[in-house]
């Protein structure tokens, strides 16, 4: 765009028009960034295993699991399924829950938990809907018993 400056939003009346305000800028920040990077989405992933944790039917699932480790690696998927920084370290998704007999409805209880943590957080709708989108895909390695 020739021509064209960034800048602060709300400052552009005094630059004639020909301006890209700050606020435009930012819509091509990622999620991440936007809905407040690291500290952020590691407050989701602690609400998100506190609601698990108090969910009777998946608790049982998480017994003898390492939650430290495991909401370390949830927070680098979430940041990086979010555009943030690619750093997922963790198994294979259809490793880390083999044999742990998931159900259809387990899985979908564990997306609507998750979802809840975002909302509660004030994540946009429309960054929400990009997460859901994103996991919709890990369905097939998390779901391994045939009952759901
Ligand atoms: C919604 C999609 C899901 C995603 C993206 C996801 C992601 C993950 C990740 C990243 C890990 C850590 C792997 C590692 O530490 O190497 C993990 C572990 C685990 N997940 Fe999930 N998960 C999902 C759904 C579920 C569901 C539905 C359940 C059970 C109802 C579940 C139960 C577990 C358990 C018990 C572990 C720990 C396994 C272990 O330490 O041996 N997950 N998951």
């Amino acid at each position: 765009m020739v021509g064209t400056v960034i800048v602060p939003r709300g400052t552009e009346q005094f630059l004639g028009g020909n301006t890209l305000s700050a606020a435009s800028f930012s819509s091509a920040a990622s999620d991440y960034e936007k809905i407040g990077g690291g500290p952020a989405v590691k407050a989701v992933v602690d609400r998100f295993y506190e609601l698990i944790l108090a969910d009777d039917q998946l608790v049982g699932f998480f017994e003898g699991a390492d939650l430290t480790s495991l909401k370390r690696h949830q927070v680098l998927l979430i940041s990086q399924v979010l555009g943030g920084p690619a750093s997922y370290d963790g198994r294979d998704l259809r490793e880390a829950h083999a044999g742990l007999d998931i159900t259809r409805v387990d899985y979908l209880k564990v997306v609507s938990l998750l979802v809840q943590a975002l909302v509660e957080a004030g994540v946009p709708p429309a960054v929400i809907e990009r997460v859901g989108e994103a996991l919709a895909s890990t369905e097939r390695d998390v779901v391994t018993s045939p009952a759901g």
